[in-house]
């Protein structure tokens, strides 16, 4: 089964939010959706959801051979922030009254749901309002029970926001067998260390367009002939970063990458306040490849680095 989005536009008044936007998502695969603020993401899951409709283009399931519209029952879907459940009813009750919702009787949604639970380790909380659990067991619950309901797909909107670094690993984990089980997770995201760690494919949203898409590690390796690892003898990466132009980001205290021609590279390291140790050809991260393709609101490349 296939999730396809085929030349989807969408308009709000003067401002075009999609222009032509083409998508696919198979079951058993995650696709990270990524884009500066306002690229158009949220706009896009609304529109696979069925909450907007389309100016042009068209959303379709395709399984065997045949294709339909899918229906909003097969899309599990996890907002951004606690706009998920309701806080101050139980667990339970909010997995009740959204079954209820779909039109599935209780009998069907507890003992899933409290499957679910038991999995991601929040059984005993099955009775407590959701306002008592943390940030990070909140995401977990609103996931059981979106997959509590059954969906063919799911949906999920900056899910890691918010949590902290031990929080985020254990719902990377979870999306890890999520998708070894078998369902297709569109996943968009600022954290681009989760998404590069999870994700098949990616694709680059600017604008209300595609700008780039295809295999994670693909995508990042075509890139690798333009990026260079700098090593620094003192920890003032972050320090440099501020001073210098689009294509850089900071590995590390002591280490920078350069996504960009080596000509701009050598210029940039002839100003440089601080002893070079070592410049190696390297593979970037999902972050400096973002921050390449996205990074035009920083300093012009002739900016000069500040004394550090
Ligand atoms: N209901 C609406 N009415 C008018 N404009 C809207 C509406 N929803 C979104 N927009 C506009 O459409 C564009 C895309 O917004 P969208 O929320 O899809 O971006 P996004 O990529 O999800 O951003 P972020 O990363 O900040 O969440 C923005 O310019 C936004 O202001």
């Amino acid at each position: 089964m296939r999730l396809l989005v085929q030349n989807v536009h969408k308009r709000f008044g003067k401002l075009e939010a999609l222009k032509g936007v083409s998508l696919e998502l198979g079951a058993g695969e995650i696709l990270g959706l990524l884009g500066p603020n306002g690229a158009g993401k949220t706009t896009l899951i609304k529109v696979v959801l069925g909450l907007l409709l389309p100016d042009g283009g068209e959303v379709v399931l395709e399984e065997g051979g045949a294709r339909r519209r899918p229906q909003g029952h097969e899309f599990g879907v996890l907002l951004e922030g606690s706009r998920n459940l309701y806080v101050n009813l139980s667990l339970l009750v909010n997995a009740l009254y959204f079954g209820g919702i779909r039109g599935l009787p209780p009998r069907e949604v507890r003992p899933r749901f409290e499957a679910w639970l038991e999995r991601f380790g929040l059984k005993d909380r099955l009775h407590a309002p959701l306002a008592s659990l943390s940030r990070g067991m909140q995401q977990k619950a609103a996931l059981a029970l979106a997959l509590a309901l059954k969906p063919r797909f799911l949906l999920l909107d900056e899910p890691t926001l918010g949590l902290d670094p031990v929080s985020r690993r254990e719902f990377e984990g979870i999306l890890l067998e999520l998708k070894k089980e078998g369902w297709g997770i569109l996943l968009t995201s600022h954290d681009l260390e989760v998404v590069e760690r999870v994700s098949d494919r990616v694709a680059f949203l600017h604008r209300g367009e595609v700008r780039r898409q295809g295999p994670t590690r693909a995508l990042l390796r075509d890139w690798a002939g333009e990026g260079y690892r700098v090593r620094l003898a003192e920890p003032k990466a972050e320090a440099l970063l501020q001073a210098l132009g689009p294509g850089w980001s900071a590995e590390g205290p002591e280490v920078l990458f350069f996504l960009g021609p080596w000509e701009a590279l050598r210029e940039a390291l002839g100003t440089l306040p601080v002893e070079v140790l070592e410049v190696s050809r390297g593979t970037p991260s999902l972050e400096a490849l973002f921050l390449h393709l996205f990074g035009e609101a920083r300093p012009s490349p002739g900016a000069q680095p500040r004394t550090v």
